[in-house]
């Protein structure tokens, strides 16, 4: 259902001022000071692929994709933190894991001390009433027959908290009072269809609220809306912040909002967060390729400006299959030798080139080496056998030639061994290892950049070492 522009003339009340009660009320202690209310300890959430348990049947292994792999941060009572990152990175897997929607295949969730991971759904649904979210679609998150009063104020019959009809209704007043959507009798009787959508994202919020929690997780929670009405919604959720003290953990893909938004912002990429730290160090200084190629990419208000668009080069991978060593080194202008490279990012090198060549050219090439497929079964080391009529000498030389073209390439860097040895090209890489979180000027960043090195290899593609729990406090 298209969202109605917010309009000027649309009803929608304005949050009432924040009084200098609130203020005192909520005069922020220095972040260090304020007691943790998240532990998030090398938590993994991997989810099995269909057909897996056929193949687990017979003998396979069984893909998983690991949407969170191995993610470590605590998060101060009153914070704001940002999760970024391309789709795809796990930003929502993992705020759903927060709030014990998903059940971890690994790791801790400490609230408040207790394990959310390891408690049942029956001890989870109290803790619920504490821990909201908030989707990026407002409209699916509404019941369409459902009308506001009923919808806003439902969380108290399913948590059984106003049982009478009254307490209800002047709970559910007060809540749209926050939200700012008054005169709030013009909002009670109202359907999501009559809304507008940042004011159906409000009804969102006033439901969110009226349980009392103390930490929200809003994922895009303004992604969908019209333009006009993203900044009033977010300046809506810091009034909120202040007057009822909430803590959240604002998942997005825009870099820009993260910057107004949050006081930390962890930036996500394959189920890790590679750079994590507070975001005036993030944006003034990053330290992670990624988060620089990032962060090149933000569109430049000032169109009179001309920045270079740099996103990295390539797709996210594949979360079944991540490459090895570092997740982002296919991918990362300053790669080196360490960064884990591979079998399958020579079949992507050669597949590159092959798009950008004359048909000619392009026929001769594949008449020499053959098939690429030995390259898919991720390894550090692989023979190249020619295709029928090519020799060896013939694979090497072309490989040779690449190379001498294109020094700069970070593959190269990579390759240990190159050279012919019986009736194969043999192809040697470095070893990679799989960097950890460590610190890195005043943040904390993942990659090979960051001495010193101690990492765990994840040649075999399992389980990579922790990163640093707690450490991104
Ligand atoms: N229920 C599921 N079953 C299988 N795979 C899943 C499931 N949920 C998520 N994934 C996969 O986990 C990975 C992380 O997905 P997730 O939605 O958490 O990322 P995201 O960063 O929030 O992306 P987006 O911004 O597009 O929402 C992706 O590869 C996704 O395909």
């Amino acid at each position: 259902m298209p969202t109605k522009p917010e309009s000027p003339e649309a009803p929608v009340g304005v949050a009432p001022p924040v009084t200098d009660q609130d203020e005192r009320a909520t005069t922020p202690r220095p972040a260090g000071e304020r007691e943790v209310l998240l532990d998030v300890a090398d938590l993994e959430v991997h989810f099995a692929l269909r057909g897996s348990s056929l193949g687990r049947m017979f003998g396979g292994g069984g893909e998983v994709v690991r949407a969170v792999d191995g993610v470590n941060f605590s998060l101060r009572k009153g914070e704001v933190l940002g999760l970024v990152g391309e789709s795809g990175s796990g930003k929502t897997t993992l705020g759903r894991a927060l709030l014990g929607l998903v059940r971890p295949t690994a790791g801790e969730i400490r609230y408040r001390g207790q394990d959310l991971a390891q408690l049942s759904e029956r001890r989870l649904r109290p803790l619920r009433r504490a821990l909201q979210m908030v989707f990026q679609d407002p409209s699916a998150a509404l019941n369409p027959s459902m009308d506001i009063e009923t919808a806003v104020g439902d969380p108290l019959r399913i948590h059984k908290l106003a049982v009478g009809r009254a307490e209800r209704h002047d709970r559910v007043v007060e809540a749209l009072e926050q939200v700012g959507l008054t005169p709030v009798e013009r909002f009670l009787t109202k359907y999501p269809s009559d809304l507008s959508g940042g004011q159906k994202q409000r009804a969102v919020m006033a439901r969110a609220i009226i349980l009392g929690p103390e930490l929200l997780i809003a994922d895009e929670p303004i992604s969908m809306l019209d333009m006009s009405v993203r900044a009033k919604i977010l300046e809506l959720m810091l009034k909120l912040k202040q007057r009822l003290d909430l803590t959240y953990v604002y998942i997005t893909h825009d870099l820009a909002t993260a910057k107004f938004f949050c006081d930390r912002v962890a930036i996500m990429y394959l189920g890790r967060i590679v750079e994590i730290g507070p975001t005036e160090e993030i944006f003034a200084d990053p330290k992670h390729p990624y988060t620089k190629a990032l962060l090149r990419a933000v569109p430049e208000p000032d169109p009179s400006r001309t920045v270079p668009r740099d996103l990295p080069r390539g797709e996210i991978p594949d979360a079944a299959a991540p490459p090895l060593g570092c997740s982002f080194h296919p991918r990362c202008p300053v790669a080196f030798e360490s960064c884990g490279w591979e079998s399958r990012d020579l079949r992507a090198l050669l597949e590159q080139r092959w798009l950008d060549l004359d048909e000619e050219s392009y026929a001769g090439e594949q008449a020499t080496i053959g098939n690429l497929d030995v390259l898919d079964t991720p390894a550090h080391s692989v023979v190249l056998r020619p295709a029928r009529g090519s020799g060896p000498e013939d694979v090497n030389g072309l490989l040779t030639r690449l190379r001498d073209a294109d020094p700069n390439e970070p593959l190269w860097r990579g390759v240990r061994r190159l050279e012919v040895e019986g009736d194969g090209v043999v192809v040697d890489f470095h070893e990679g290892a799989d960097p950890l979180l460590r610190a890195a000027g005043g943040v904390q960043a993942a990659c090979h950049l960051y001495p010193p090195m101690h990492a765990s290899p994840r040649s075999d593609g399992g389980q990579p070492g922790g990163d640093q729990p707690g450490g991104a406090a």
